[in-house]
């Protein structure tokens, strides 16, 4: 089967998008793993494919593929990638688009040639919707990792995370605790694990290590989630940039039951065909 894919990133989160409208599309996990890799395959992040909407409200379909070949319910740098995509590919002309996700709808709005907003919809602290293992919601929670206990926030964007905050990010032990924490039995669905360093009330630092692909320069939906954890604790104002490896992102959040917005630029690398 060969496949066209655009190859595309969002401040170095890297992404293949795949257009699963015109094209018949039925990728395994191992083919999604395959497209991810490195060395044998194109190189991403996530897989992002946009089909058809399954209700009439909505303009598109888009899933979202981790490297590892699990499906995510939720990627904000990809979305904002997903509608450059789509005017680039001609599926739509519009620059308010209406997607669907396994964790919810969002609106995607284009600013300009490579700036888009994306509404990421409000943010779910319920341990049930996280999903966390803990009876009853709390501001933040205690973890086990190694026999160190670490107090982190956890919410879900549509897709789960844990924020823990950290001095100096540059220096934080991402490596060791970020696949600890990714697997920890609390997160009976896995977790992404964001390091977050408060730099002043409209400035964070922060490093994700991302559930199914590892440390990424950049992940959008952990800036939403760690702006609105560090909001709840009193330490954010409404409107943060967000310092990640790969570059800035904006985020406002106006507090509980409110949509997060966020903001950065979206980048076409290179497009091809791939035989799978
Ligand atoms: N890079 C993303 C998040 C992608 C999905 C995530 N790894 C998950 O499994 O939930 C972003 O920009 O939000």
């Amino acid at each position: 089967m060969a496949i066209r894919f655009t190859k595309m990133h969002g401040i170095g989160n890297d992404f293949v998008v795949l257009d699963g409208v015109t094209q018949q599309l039925q990728l395994k996990p191992r083919d999604i793993r395959r497209l991810a890799d490195r060395r044998r395959g194109v190189g991403c992040d996530q897989v992002l494919i946009a089909e058809p909407p399954g209700r009439p409200d909505v303009d598109f379909r888009y899933r979202i593929f981790n490297a590892d070949g699990s499906e995510a319910g939720q990627c904000g740098n990809g979305a904002r990638c997903f509608a450059r995509f789509l005017r680039h590919r001609k599926l739509t002309a519009k620059r308010l688009i209406t997607v669907e996700t396994q964790g919810g709808l969002m609106t995607l709005r284009v600013l300009d040639k490579h700036e888009v907003e994306v509404d990421m919809g409000a943010p779910r602290l319920e341990p049930a919707d996280i999903p966390l293992d803990r009876p009853a919601r709390a501001d933040s929670y205690d973890l086990t990792v190694d026999g160190e206990t670490l107090r982190v926030g956890a919410l879900s964007m549509g897709n789960p995370h844990a924020v823990l905050r950290v001095d100096d990010v540059a220096h934080c032990d991402l490596e060791r605790l970020g696949p600890e924490i990714e697997g920890h039995p609390a997160f009976p669905e896995r977790v992404n694990a964001g390091f977050a360093e408060i730099v002043d009330r409209g400035t964070l630092r922060l490093r994700v290590y991302e559930r199914g692909a590892g440390e990424t320069l950049a992940c959008g939906s952990g800036a939403c989630a760690a702006v609105v954890w560090g909001r709840r604790q009193g330490w954010l104002d409404e409107q943060v940039t967000v310092h990640l490896p790969g570059g800035k992102l904006s985020v406002s959040w106006a507090g509980d039951g409110e949509p997060v917005l966020l903001r950065g630029p979206t980048a076409i690398a290179f497009e091809g065909t791939i035989r799978l």
